[in-house]
């Protein structure tokens, strides 16, 4: 039996569940590894704090030098953010420890650097727990399908918003509301706003798509819109009309080396997609590749435990897994704007709208004006009244034409690529009114 020393840095929600994870299955990863992590150091910003697992006070510092000095092989960096997290980890590397991480932000902003310094020293820099919760994705792309090549990847990648849009359609709650039980619940970012905003996402997918395309991803290249614009009107509106929304991540890559298209944001699934009944915490991630064709990937991608638990399974590989080679990273040209073509699920708010005879009278209209009107629905709430319009091959032109042929005052006008739907699964006559 081999003792492994481990550092801790951070012991909020994440730093929690993995300290109780190393001691609670012990015997299991001992068993399988034949090492036992020792968890000698804890490093947290305030000593005082009442901590929700026993017996870690004689552990705790505020010093970083004394968990490098206390005989550690591997450093666990669970306290996210940018600045400090990147220090300790660029220096635990230095002092030739492997790391683990579960800081999205960090990989997705400067992982390629510390890679290149983990590969420089020799350790491991793993960081499954940062795309996915507890689903294996990161292990699946790099060690199950390496003779694959993914060309496209299609994911819910951020818990809390995926809690949110659920929450907010089966349960009826407001959205602020939402968001702070996903916060009490330890989902949330320690600024929520980089959930909401599509901020995590983004850097999930960044992180997934360099590693699946072989490909240098810059954060700049991936259009990003988060949850706010949603509206429970909007969600009830499109599930009328037989789709889910949810804040997607989609990555493609047009043939190999080839161009690549990324873009995060709200979009509308058919109910029959695999995707669009991930509903909660959970997160799933599609991937394409030449020869498996397409696996699906869904688990809870957010909380104390699944994400303990990706921590953990990093932490008895970091020394079961073969040195990192050099990397073959590619600069493909990314396709920006890809946003045009396919269908869009518009919807417009208003106080006066027609009822099921004027909003089949106004698909007539738009259609004579070449807008091909797929479905359309129409909804009260209270005072407002929404219509949905599902239009094909849209234009950001379609806009201004839209209000002009309206001809109503207009409160709010929102749209949302519509995913997935083959012609022959389309809807063919879809007038809702409610
Ligand atoms: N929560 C989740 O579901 C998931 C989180 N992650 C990632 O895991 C990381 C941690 O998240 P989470 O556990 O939720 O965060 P928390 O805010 O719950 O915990 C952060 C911990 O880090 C400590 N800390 C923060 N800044 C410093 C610092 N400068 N020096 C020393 N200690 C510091 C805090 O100390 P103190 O307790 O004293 O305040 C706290 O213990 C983040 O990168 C996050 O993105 C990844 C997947 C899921
Ligand atoms: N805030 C993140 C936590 C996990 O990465 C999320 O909600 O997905």
């Amino acid at each position: 039996m081999e003792r492994i020393g481990v550092g801790l840095l951070g012991l909020g929600t994440v730093g929690t569940g993995v300290y109780k994870a190393l001691r609670n299955n012990q015997d299991v990863l001992l068993r399988r590894t034949g090492q036992l992590f020792e968890v000698r150091k804890i490093l947290v910003r305030d000593p005082y704090k009442t901590r929700q697992v026993e017996g870690v006070q004689f552990l705790i510092t505020t010093d970083f030098h004394e968990v490098l000095q206390s005989g550690v092989q591997v450093v666990i960096e669970v306290i996210g953010g940018l600045e400090s997290a990147y220090a300790y980890v660029r220096d635990a590397l230095t002092a030739g420890c492997h790391v683990v991480t579960a800081n999205k932000e960090l990989i997705a902003k400067r992982g390629k650097e510390l890679e290149a310094l983990a590969r420089q020293k020799g350790v491991q820099l793993l960081y499954e727990a940062a795309v996915g919760g507890g689903i294996p994705v990161l292990g699946s792309i790099g060690y199950l399908l390496k003779a694959n090549r993914v060309h496209r990847i299609t994911g819910i990648l951020n818990g809390t918003t995926n809690y949110i849009l659920t929450e907010m359609e089966q349960k009826g709650l407001a959205f602020d509301e939402v968001l702070r039980e996903s916060q009490e619940k330890g989902y949330a970012e320690a600024d929520p706003s980089s959930d909401v905003d599509g901020h995590d996402a983004k850097y999930k997918l960044a992180i997934l798509a360099r590693l699946a395309f072989e490909a240098e991803i810059s954060l700049e290249d991936i259009p990003c819109r988060g949850i706010r614009g949603v509206t429970s009107q909007d969600i009830t509106l499109a599930r009328r009309l037989g789709y889910a929304i949810k804040l997607l991540a989609q990555a493609e890559q047009y043939g190999e080396k080839g161009p690549i298209s990324l873009r995060v944001g709200p979009a509308l699934l058919p109910e029959n997609h695999p995707l669009a009944g991930v509903n909660g915490v959970h997160n799933a991630v599609t991937l394409e590749g030449d020869w498996v064709q397409d696996v699906t990937l869904v688990g809870q991608g957010a909380g104390e435990q699944p994400t303990a638990s990706a921590v953990v399974e990093d932490v008895g590989n970091v020394l079961r897994l073969p040195r990192i080679s050099g990397s073959t990273v590619e600069h493909p040209p990314v396709l920006s704007g890809a946003e045009e073509g396919g269908s869009r699920f518009v919807v417009v708010e208003t106080e006066a709208l027609p009822g099921l005879a004027g909003a089949a009278s106004l698909r007539d209209k738009l259609e004579q004006i070449n807008l091909e009107v797929e479905q359309i629905g129409t909804a009260s709430f209270g005072s407002s009244t929404v219509l949905g319009l599902v239009l094909c091959h849209w234009n950001a032109s379609y806009t201004n034409i839209l209000l002009a042929e309206l001809g109503i005052e207009v409160k709010r006008l929102e749209h949302y690529p519509v995913i997935g739907v083959r012609k022959k699964d389309r809807v063919k006559e879809a007038v809702v009114t409610g």
